[in-house]
């Protein structure tokens, strides 16, 4: 038999080759996840079905075993496409719910120039809701809820909470006195990175342009920079700006490495943040509300402000508990102009038409001297289902 020789050229074409029937695959299985979605509506059955999942994983990680495809690779891949087959089920869903909520060309507000995070979660959020988008960069949380409130934009995308940071305060303080409603989340991997021009040596690095978020966000490894003198941003996109305009070997900016190079900038140090799993959560604002379809998971925020005595707090906890509602997340900020009076922001895991959120939100009214919903909107955090992996 004689040995066949291919070049590069040839073998590449056929990757190619591939690669493009996989692109085909893919986007017809995703237009089957509709037919799917579409079938779940005549049957009330929830988007979400983990079972058939959890069978449907373990048969490929034995095909793929089969194949010389190993289990963690099948089933990272698999996590991704079914992850998108809900999201677009979810998007589907919803946009039948509100048939005029969204236009063919939306208007979205957010902080910071191109590539900023905010922008990064702007693309993200809006990338299955089939709608051109219009991107409008504001240079303060304040201006990105003003656009939306005048009119001048349809949305405002903000960051709310950070898993290293914490609670983003001003952003929770504006939310206290806005007109708009909350009809959307997204979390955002944030990955920091070090940038500079060129190949810069870490060691000759003496200042450093950032936002004051990822800032704190990697003040561990800043603080094993040494002595650096510190400018802060507007955001990371200004401050990757002003780095590339510098155009200085002592420079650095902290910011996204995909972000920095649309700024022309390298990442000399990546992953710098204090913790490895860094997410941002952004909540999206509109001015009309959404109705979420019963078929797919709901968040409601509200916020309240209890009477000024022991127990008050509690009392309103125990409402929730009494009607197994979850509670995702409890903040408090103070109320601006009275002094140790706190506003409290809760997000809970339920839809506000059902009846037990009615029936909550009645005994919370009796409750407090001040409850107000900020929005209802669907849960976009697709947990994977999880399969034992056999070696
Ligand atoms: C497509 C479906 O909806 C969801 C997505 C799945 C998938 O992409 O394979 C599987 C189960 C559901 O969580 C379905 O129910 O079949």
């Amino acid at each position: 038999m004689t040995e066949q020789y291919y070049s590069l050229d040839d073998i590449r074409k056929n990757v190619s080759r591939i690669d493009n029937e996989i692109l085909k695959l893919l986007s017809e299985r995703r237009l089957l996840s509709l037919e799917v979605a579409k079938s779940k509506i005549g049957t009330a059955k929830p988007v979400r079905d983990q079972a058939r999942e959890q069978e449907l994983l373990l048969r490929l990680i034995e095909t793929g075993k089969s194949q010389q495809l190993d289990a963690l690779y099948v089933t990272q891949i698999f996590h991704t496409i079914i992850e998108d087959s809900v999201l677009f089920q979810q998007a589907y869903l919803q946009k039948l719910a509100n048939p005029d909520s969204l236009q063919p060309v939306a208007r979205v507000s957010f902080l910071g120039a191109k590539g900023s995070y905010s922008h990064l979660a702007s693309r993200n959020y809006f990338s299955r809701k089939q709608t051109k988008l219009v991107e409008m960069s504001c240079s303060t949380f304040r201006d990105v809820l003003n656009i939306v409130e005048t009119g001048n934009a349809d949305y405002g995308v903000l960051p709310i909470e950070n898993t290293s940071s914490g609670s983003i305060n001003e952003v929770y303080d504006l939310l206290q006195h806005t007109s708009l409603s909350i009809v959307g989340e997204i979390t955002q991997p944030i990955e920091h990175c070090l940038l500079t021009v060129g190949d810069a040596d870490i060691k000759g690095i003496n200042t450093l342009y950032s936002h004051p978020q990822p800032h704190q966000q990697c003040s561990e490894y800043l603080h094993s920079m040494g002595n650096i003198t510190q400018e802060y941003c507007s955001s990371t996109a200004e401050a990757m700006q002003k780095v590339a305009e510098l155009n200085l070997p002592n420079v650095a900016a902290i910011g996204n490495a995909s972000s920095g190079e649309l700024y022309g900038l390298t990442p000399v140090k990546d992953n710098i943040a204090n913790q490895q799993e860094n997410f941002t959560r952004f909540i999206v604002v509109a001015r009309k509300p959404v109705d979420v379809t019963s078929l797919i998971p709901a968040k409601s925020t509200l916020i309240m402000s209890t009477a000024q005595k022991a127990g008050s707090l509690v009392e309103c906890l125990v409402v929730l508990r009494n009607l197994n509602i979850n509670m995702t997340k409890l903040e408090s900020r103070p109320v601006i102009g009275n002094p140790w009076e706190e506003m409290f922001y809760l997000d809970v895991e339920e839809n506000l038409k059902s009846d037990v959120m009615q029936q909550a939100l009645e005994e919370l009214t009796r409750l407090t001297r001040f409850i107000k919903v900020l929005g209802c909107y669907p849960s976009e955090n697709v947990k994977p289902t999880e399969v034992e992996i056999e070696e």
